[in-house]
């Protein structure tokens, strides 16, 4: 199961180091089918809204599975990817909420600051979120529906 997830890595260049040294620990902990990168590339400056919703957005057209994305605090890529129609970003810094990230929310992206969070827990917790897979048949489901259901109503709506 682990090695269908398809994930997505991106960054700004406040997150640039850590999308490194995170995607390879992707790429080399053979649980996982690929790893696309949305950037950004060493010496780019591509802003944090625009490569999270570029990320969220390839969730959202199903091509892809979950997302790990990195800005100085986490908060902006999590902000903007939850603008996604559909998708759920938390930024997470440890053990415990990374676990409910998946199991509670069903959160398709974890985010991490790289001014906030030493890297050898950042690569412990992208470890760890890759063991996690939602049950769609707990009692977590039915809260989660209400957020789904939710964005339905209000698109709906929408003129
Ligand atoms: O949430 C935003 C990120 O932390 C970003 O990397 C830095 O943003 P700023 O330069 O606007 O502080």
């Amino acid at each position: 199961m682990d090695k269908q997830l398809r994930i997505v890595v991106g960054s700004d260049d406040a997150g640039f180091d850590y999308k490194e040294v995170l995607k390879a620990d992707l790429e080399k902990s053979g649980l996982v089918a690929s790893v696309y990168d949305v950037g950004v590339d060493a010496n780019a400056h591509t802003s944090y809204p625009s490569i999270a919703i570029e990320a969220a957005e390839m969730i959202a057209r199903g091509d892809a599975d979950r997302a790990l994305l990195i800005c100085g605090t986490g908060l902006g890529v999590a902000i903007s990817a939850n603008k996604v129609a559909g998708i759920r970003a938390v930024t997470a810094h440890d053990s415990f909420s990374v676990e409910r990230a998946v199991l509670s929310n069903n959160a398709q992206v974890l985010t991490f600051g790289q001014r906030v969070v030493g890297i050898e827990l950042a690569r412990r917790l992208a470890r760890e979120w890759l063991t996690y897979h939602f049950d769609p048949t707990s009692a977590s489901a039915e809260k989660v529906d209400v957020i789904t259901e939710y964005e339905r109503r209000i698109s709906s709506d929408a003129p």
